[in-house]
């Protein structure tokens, strides 16, 4: 078959000048190379670099990685993690600090740039309307004064397969990269890490500092199929309230992060109830519940009368949700799958729907979002109120766009930088029914 020009323009292994126009969702930069859209790891938009073309497969767009910095933007900095810096090749850096190279205010600013994008190309949203409701990402408390860094209660490290030797992976690959230290990580998970150490016959090595336990190590043997510290229950707290969580379950990995997302959700419920559109005995649910964190943070704002319901595939997470929602005696945790709970709830009586119509659903699912599976079940439902917590701007996104097209109307949004040094952050979107 034959190729285009545009096909044959580049190559893996070509370095090429590029001008660096934009940032892209994904940790990368983009820029233009005879027309067709590069997007380079390691710039800054407004820099010009020289990069090693590392993926040139697609027609529509190639990757690259900087390799020299030709004109810097003011806002490069020394890469907070020397094995992730430009210095070394692009095969040996580490990942997991994309950002690192980046000034904290800035990485802020562009998160910020990628949601505003995001919901306008996805979510059909116009700027102007975008910009009445979002102020910018917010920083963690103390994330300035410590140049975002010492944050993670939770590390995962890996063991190479031939060597045994324990550490992360590198960048884009599951290339275990001999590193120092970890520069994200909290004083506890530093302490605890086994980095450099040989581990043959461990496969992952999790590092859990707990905020009211004693760290750990979690390890999962080669070829095991259970989750290491399934079993194992910890205790977290968040504000003076105490949750128990499994230490190898899902807990938010910034120190302050559990604290801002149950702050940010408890303070989008007081809105409502201010606005009259939350009622507390509704049929209320908390999906993709966890813990319970955020069913907890409903009651904090709607008080012991609520009516909540979690619903998380994880049986020890449920387990864990029932015990910290006791004093809510209308709470129930629930372990099923999102999608057939829907299902049922899809299918139950009238008297059922009317008090889910009347409901608030929270919700905050994986990186991949609802999806359009799930969003269809909730437009089925009704809700008064969804409050969508997002780890993933584009997912958000596009199921915003959903919800709007279905007659929500999205009244809040606000994001959270709870994993500086990459370009991970955190959304809140409040949707009423019109
Ligand atoms: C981003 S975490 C949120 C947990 C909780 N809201 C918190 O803040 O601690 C997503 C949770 O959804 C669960 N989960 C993922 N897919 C699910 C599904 N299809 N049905 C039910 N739970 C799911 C995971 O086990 C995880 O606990």
């Amino acid at each position: 078959m034959a190729t285009s020009p545009q096909n044959t323009a580049l190559t893996i292994g070509d370095v090429v000048e590029l001008q660096i126009t934009g940032i892209a969702h994904g940790g990368v930069s983009v820029a233009r190379h005879e027309g067709r859209v590069v997007f380079v790891a390691d710039a800054i938009p407004g820099e010009t670099v020289r990069a090693l073309v590392t993926d040139a497969k697609k027609k529509s767009f190639a990757r690259a990685t900087t390799i020299e910095v030709l004109e810097a933007s003011e806002h490069r900095r020394d890469h907070i993690w020397a094995e992730a810096s430009i210095e070394r090749a692009p095969e040996d850096r580490v990942g997991g600090a994309e950002f690192g190279h980046i000034a904290l205010a800035h990485q802020r600013s562009l998160k910020g740039d990628v949601l505003v994008d995001a919901m306008q190309r996805f979510g059909g949203i116009e700027a102007d309307a975008l910009a009445t409701k979002f102020s910018g990402v917010e920083a963690a408390p103390g994330d300035d004064e410590l140049n975002g860094l010492g944050y993670r209660s939770r590390v995962r490290l890996h063991v190479d397969e031939t060597t045994g030797q324990v550490g992360p992976y590198a960048v884009r690959s599951r290339r275990v990269v001999d590193v120092e230290n970890l520069p994200l990580a909290n004083t506890q998970v530093g302490q605890v890490a086994p980095l450099g150490e040989i581990m043959n016959g461990v496969d992952t090595v999790d590092v859990v500092a707990p905020s009211a336990d004693d760290p750990r190590m979690l390890l999962r043997m080669e070829g095991e199929k259970t989750r290491a510290g399934e079993k194992d229950i910890v205790r977290e707290l968040v504000g003076d309230r105490e949750f128990i969580v499994r230490a190898g379950g899902f807990w938010q990995v910034h120190r302050e992060a559990p604290e801002m997302l149950f702050n940010a959700v408890r303070d989008a419920i007081s809105t409502l109830i201010v606005d009259g559109s939350f009622t507390s005995g509704a049929a209320n649910l908390d999906l993709y519940g966890g813990s319970g964190l955020l069913a907890a943070a409903m009651g904090e704002a709607a008080g012991r009368t609520l009516k909540v319901t979690t619903v998380e595939f994880d049986e020890g997470a449920t387990d864990d949700a029932a015990e910290n929602l006791a004093e809510y005696v209308g709470a129930l945790a629930v372990t099923a799958r999102v999608d057939r709970y829907l299902s049922e709830l899809l299918a139950a009586a009238p008297s059922v729907r009317e008090r889910l119509k009347r409901g608030t659903i929270v919700l905050d699912p994986p990186r991949s979002g609802a999806g359009g599976g799930v969003i269809a079940q909730l437009v089925k439902l009704a809700p008064a109120n969804l409050v969508y917590v997002a780890c993933d701007p584009v997912a958000l996104a596009r199921d915003t766009k959903s919800l709007i097209e279905a007659g929500y109307e999205l009244t809040s949004l606000r994001a959270f930088d709870i994993f500086p040094h990459t370009h991970h952050f955190e959304s809140i979107a409040v949707f009423q029914r019109a």
